[in-house]
């Protein structure tokens, strides 16, 4: 390597960068060990990239197609160098790759170490991984020498310490690729030790599918030596051996390996395909919601393998949306290698592919929910919303995505779960409709007037507490195997064979509600109902108008115009304050007290229904008029 004409340029790294690598290396040690997991993925990712390209532009191989990541230790530099023969960088990819950040993830995580206090939790950079940057935690100087695929032997060395700033030129390289020279700290030399080296890469990158490889020296009798490149990781394709020859331990690792999570998965799905598609496919199911989702929204899709040539990552088009905590990879025999990236956003093999991981992972989720309930409902508790968006997304899969769902109701313990299945099966015979009620948390809702009669008549109801994705897919299943879904606080809702109100208790009450409706102009009609057993009062929505809840959600969104559809105010004739009340009315219509006691049944109602009172303030003073005189007597 001989510097060239370009001269060495000092560069600033950008703000953001400068703040992450204060934090690695003033901060954050434990776990300090990823930083060999974070190069050897890029050293591979770079191979990946080259064996790619080169399906189109073969002169781009220069005849080295021994694909390797190699190790270099040298304990008298004190250096451990990672070299690959992948893609390379040149003098712009370099300056703008390792000059900036590039993860959009490492972005925000940065951000939340910076609310969080990093120092307290210097866990998460293990957790999470900070990609090249995660070199200066083990050395105070890094070198990178790189050179891109293609013809010319023009090079560039970059070099930092981590500080602030880093330098550029260029120089000659005879081989393409990359070499990443560690000058390690003082306290980081067991890197140099070669058992360490081989046991980190066994445990953190075991399947990355190059050769990972260290020279090793041996001495024959006569004192001749002999160096062998050792061949350090096993580089199995475990998603094409066969189910029961791999084991439940490297199926674990193989997760890590590829996914965020630092958690076993709960389930794992490896599906070989044959006749008319031909894939082999693994794809883990989390235990609960990773750790770095906190920071990132998962990107949906596998790595798409064509004949074991890693094509893309992600590819999209193979899983839906919905399904993107599914981490995996599939490899596929009926796709050409040379594929363009064009093709594989739209294509009918693909399409057949998606349904057919769909079903798969649909069923590895039914199989852990009939198998290993406790780590469904883990599972479920985390991400389960996701499952609620595909009903509304996926159209042919919805009857089985509805049956995966779980829900609380009236008659479940706290904690306790019940599906669809086990609903209708415990349904009266009396009862022919599915009933449910959304609202912010259980303890509102259990106490919830619409639920009065059904209670009474023995009927469950489900409980939904998660309003923002539930009131999104409940409208797109408005029935589950022919029974109806309908909410409780909807009008026209009564639990069957609810008692009507008498034409009696009609003309009795009929002039004073007409009064009720003057005085109160924000609600649509007042009437009667016994749909009550305990409550005097309740709103419900009229079946053309949006629910409560979902009004709720748009005006918190700044949706709509402020204004809140009109509800209807039903009054329960046999409660003994409506009773009270209607007598009041017969011995003097136009007592002002009237209004006051139509204000308080009205707020009331607004409160059961898990909304705010308009007027506190004044609902405080009626209760306080209420109070001054009965405590009197
Ligand atoms: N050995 C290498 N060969 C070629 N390019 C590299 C190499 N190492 C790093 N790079 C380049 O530097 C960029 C930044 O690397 P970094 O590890 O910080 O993030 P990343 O690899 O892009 O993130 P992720 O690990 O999520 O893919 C890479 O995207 C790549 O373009």
């Amino acid at each position: 390597m001989t510097p060239t004409t370009e001269a060495r340029e000092t560069r600033e790294f950008k703000t953001e960068l400068k703040q992450l690598l204060h934090l690695i290396t003033h901060s954050l040690y434990s776990n300090r060990e990823i930083f060999l997991r974070e190069l050897i993925s890029n050293a591979s990712d770079a191979i990946n990239k080259i064996k790619f390209d080169s399906l189109s532009h073969e002169e781009l191989l220069e005849n080295n197609k021994d694909w390797k990541i190699k190790l270099i230790p040298n304990s008298d530099a004190k250096t451990l160098t990672i070299s690959d023969n992948g893609l390379g960088m040149s003098r712009e990819t370099v300056i703008q790759e390792l000059g900036t950040i590039a993860r959009s993830g490492t972005k925000a995580f940065l951000e939340s170490l910076k609310q969080k206090q990093a120092d307290g939790q210097p866990e998460l950079i293990g957790q999470f991984g900070v990609g090249f940057y995660s070199a200066f935690m083990v050395a105070d100087k890094v070198t990178v020498v790189t050179r891109p695929a293609g013809t010319s032997k023009e090079g560039v060395r970059w070099e930092s310490d981590g500080q602030g700033e880093f330098t550029v030129e260029s120089i000659e390289k005879d081989a393409r690729g990359t070499d990443v020279i560690l000058h390690l700290k003082d306290d980081a030399t067991e890197f140099l030790d070669r058992h360490t080296l081989r046991s980190l890469v066994r445990k953190f990158s075991d399947f990355v599918e190059h050769s990972i490889v260290m020279d090793e020296t041996t001495k024959a009798e006569d004192g001749t030596e002999t160096t062998s490149e050792e061949s350090l990781n096993s580089r199995k394709a475990i998603w094409l051996r066969n189910r029961n020859e791999v084991t439940a331990d490297e199926y674990n690792a193989f997760y890590r390996q590829i996914s965020d999570d630092t958690q076993d998965p709960a389930r794992v799905i490896h599906v070989a395909a044959e006749g008319s598609q031909e894939f082999k496919a693994l794809m883990f199911i989390p235990a609960r919601k990773p750790y770095s989702y906190r920071w990132e929204e998962p990107k949906p899709g596998l790595k798409l393998y064509i004949q074991r040539v890693l094509i893309m990552d992600p590819c999209e088009a193979v899983l839906p949306p919905y399904l993107r905590f599914v981490r995996g990879v599939v490899d596929s025999s009926d796709l050409p290698l040379n594929v363009s990236r064009e093709i594989l956003q739209s294509n009918p093999i693909l399409d057949g592919l998606q349904k057919n991981l769909t079903r798969n992972v649909l069923q590895g989720l039914e199989a852990l929910r009939n198998l290993e309930y406790d780590k469904y409902v883990t599972f479920y508790n985390d991400l389960g919303g996701m499952l609620k968006e595909g009903i509304a997304r996926d159209w042919n899969n919805k009857e089985k995505l509805a049956d995966l769902l779980l829900f609380q109701s009236v008659k479940t313990p706290a904690g306790s779960y019940l599906t669809f299945k086990q609903y209708v099966e415990a349904m009266p015979e009396n009862q022919s409709e599915i009933y449910y009620l959304v609202g912010d948390s259980r303890e509102v809702l259990e106490r919830s007037p619409y639920l009065e009669s059904f209670k009474a008549r023995g009927f469950d109801v489900l409980l939904l507490t998660d309003p923002v994705i539930d009131e999104y897919f409940l409208p797109n299943l408005p029935e589950y195997k022919g029974k109806k879904l309908k909410p409780v606080d909807r009008g026209d809702v009564h639990a069957d064979g609810d008692q009507t109100v008498t034409d009696e208790e009609k003309s009795r009450f009929a002039a004073m509600l007409q009064r009720f409706q003057t005085l109160l102009p924000e609600v649509k009609e007042v009437r009667l109902t016994k749909r009550m057993t305990e409550s005097a009062a309740c709103l419900v929505a009229d079946p053309s108008a949006m629910p409560a809840h979902l009004e709720r959600l748009m005006q918190q969104m700044g949706q709509g115009d402020g204004t809140l559809s009109k509800r209807i105010l039903e009054l329960n004739p046999n409660h003994p304050a409506v009773l009270a009340l209607v007598e009041r009315w017969e011995r003097a219509t136009d007592d002002p007290r009237i209004e006051i006691y139509a204000r308080l049944l009205y707020d009331q109602a607004v409160i059961a229904e898990g909304s705010k009172p308009k007027d506190p303030a004044g609902l405080a003073q009626r209760i306080n008029e209420l109070l001054a005189r009965d405590a009197r007597n």
